[in-house]
């Protein structure tokens, strides 16, 4: 499979994007940076965005995105997936007339820009021959993370968490090729990783002593730019896996 990655910081800073993971052109994870990553030819390519939870970080370029799209009249319809409360809270706080347009019923209910669709958890749907499937994280607001698979390939996208030890449930037994999972802090903030739903590189690796099968490749993201050098001598600790720390605009394939 061939991600491009639009952004894999866990803040905004200077030549830095936010999380955004876009599968085949068409399909995204996370929308907190694509009119800054991806050329205005390539967003008109995106039909459906898979929204992991509803934290700034991870949906601030939709309403960005849904404007590019009507106002240069390239309007077509954008499918925007997750459970419901994150739909809830994206339409309620987001596109509710007042910080942004509602673009779910512009031009009209019929036409609109944005459509939500909610999807449930471990029910999974399919797409272009993708079958793409929720799983409940850890993380301070209702969070899901998406394992998407095709033609025996598999890989795995977080989102947020923080440790889920033995709940990763049927992920357990599953061989990835891929796991995408964030290590957004250093160790010595352990405290601090848990109480915010995040993980340290420690955290990380012993969670992954739950999976039957070791992922073939793991790619770190969301990784705090501050904490960045501890954090990669932190994951060299574990040179049983192969990983990779993602940069930000780049292709990964697996
Ligand atoms: N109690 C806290 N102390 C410090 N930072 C926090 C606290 N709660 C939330 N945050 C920050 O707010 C951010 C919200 O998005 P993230 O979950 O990516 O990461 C979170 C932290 O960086």
């Amino acid at each position: 499979m061939r991600i491009k990655v639009l952004g894999a910081s866990g803040s905004d800073l200077p030549g830095y994007h936010l999380s955004s993971f876009l599968l085949n052109n068409k399909i995204l994870f996370d929308a907190g940076g694509i009119t800054g990553s991806l050329s205005f030819r390539n967003q008109q390519k995106i039909e459906h965005i898979f929204i992991t939870h509803a934290h700034l970080d991870h949906i601030r370029d939709i309403p960005f995105l849904a404007d590019n799209l009507i106002v240069s009249g390239k309007g077509k319809s954008i499918k925007i997936y997750s459970i419901k409360e994150v739909l809830e809270d994206i339409k309620k706080h987001l596109l509710n007339h007042r910080l942004w347009p509602d673009f779910t019923v512009i031009p009209d209910v019929q036409n609109s820009i944005l459509k939500l669709e909610m999807i449930q958890e471990e029910n999974p749907i399919l797409i272009d021959g993708y079958k793409i499937t929720a799983y409940r994280m850890n993380h301070t607001v209702p969070s899901v993370g998406y394992l998407v698979e095709k033609d025996g390939q598999a890989f795995f996208y977080t989102g947020d968490t923080g440790p889920l030890k033995n709940s990763w449930k049927k992920l357990l037994d599953k061989k990835l090729n891929a796991l995408i999972i964030e290590v957004s802090l250093p160790d010595k903030m352990k405290e601090l990783a848990i109480k915010t739903g995040h993980l340290t590189a420690e955290l990380l690796f012993e969670d992954l002593k739950f999976f039957k099968y070791k992922p073939e490749k793991i790619f770190i993201t969301h990784i705090k730019p501050f904490y960045r050098k501890q954090i990669e001598k932190e994951l060299k600790k574990f040179p049983d896996y192969r990983i990779k720390i993602l940069q930000g605009v780049e292709i990964i394939k697996f």
